[in-house]
């Protein structure tokens, strides 16, 4: 199975003298292509670090990360920076919109960097997003105008404009009912069925549960792993279960 990305003994450390701490403690971790992950542990244990280090938003101290076979410390920051805009998606818990514009231009912003003359082409891309998640309606209202779910859908949608091949999703659905977060996934769940990888990070062990793989986190460290089956729409207190077992044995 071809691997999007490898992290090998990743360190990553803040503060300096006796205040330098590692965040992150030597983690390797790998990602195949299209496979639907989870990153899960408590407050402060180094999830959205290990995020960031493996999408090239934050430099590592040791260790190395490959993406799409390429070694990121190898890759200038304007290379880096099309890597992240053309090959990754990001959804975090509150999509940053600009006020000023509506959701369809909020949507498209990103891709006009390289895309300028193909405003049209862009925008009926976004609308055939915005309808597949349920927001086409809505393409003209202001950022306030709508609810916290449907600008999540609209910061999926703006993820998923460039074709990455994979989302990375931090706390994605942490400022949504449990209604509207099964929604998120179950969009995630359809994205990830078209071949895209995704790797959520998530306290909640119902989001957790609908992913292939969940990676646990204590203190820099990826201690344990659980592999459940691909999400069929069945058995889900079943997997909610597993996961909530895995969490008491470490301790979490
Ligand atoms: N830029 C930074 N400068 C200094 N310390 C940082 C920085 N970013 C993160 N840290 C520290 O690294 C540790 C891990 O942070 P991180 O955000 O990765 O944890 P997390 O597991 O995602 O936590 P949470 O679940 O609360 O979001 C924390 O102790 C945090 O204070």
């Amino acid at each position: 199975m071809k691997k999007i990305i490898i992290g090998d003994h990743i360190v990553k450390s803040f503060g300096e003298g006796d205040e330098q701490h590692n965040v992150l403690d030597g983690v390797s971790v790998e990602i195949n292509e299209g496979e639907f992950v989870a990153v899960m542990g408590p407050s402060g244990s180094g999830k959205s670090t290990l995020m960031f280090a493996l999408s090239g938003m934050d430099s590592v101290n040791g260790g190395k990360v490959i993406f799409d076979e390429r070694d990121l410390s190898t890759v200038g920051e304007n290379e880096l920076s099309d890597l992240r805009r053309t090959k990754m998606g990001f959804v975090f818990q509150q999509p940053t919109m600009l006020k000023s514009l509506n959701i369809l231009d909020n949507i498209i912003l990103p891709s006009m960097r390289d895309n300028r003359k193909n405003v049209a082409k862009i925008s009926e891309k976004a609308r055939a997003l915005m309808k597949r998640v349920d927001i086409a309606e809505l393409e003209k209202r202001d950022i306030t105008q709508v609810s916290g779910g449907q600008l999540q859908r609209a910061g999926i949608c703006r993820a998923l404009l460039s074709n990455p091949k994979i989302i990375f999703g931090d706390e994605p659905t942490g400022a949504l009912n449990s209604k509207s977060a099964q929604e998120i996934m179950d969009i995630f769940s359809e994205i990830n069925a078209d071949g895209t990888a995704i790797m959520l990070v998530t306290h909640d062990a119902k989001i957790a549960a609908r992913t292939e793989r969940i990676m646990f986190m204590l203190d820099g460290k990826i201690v344990s792993e659980l592999k459940l089956p691909r999400f069929d729409g069945t058995d889900m207190d079943g997997r909610v279960e597993k996961v909530t077992a895995k969490m008491w044995e470490i301790g979490i």
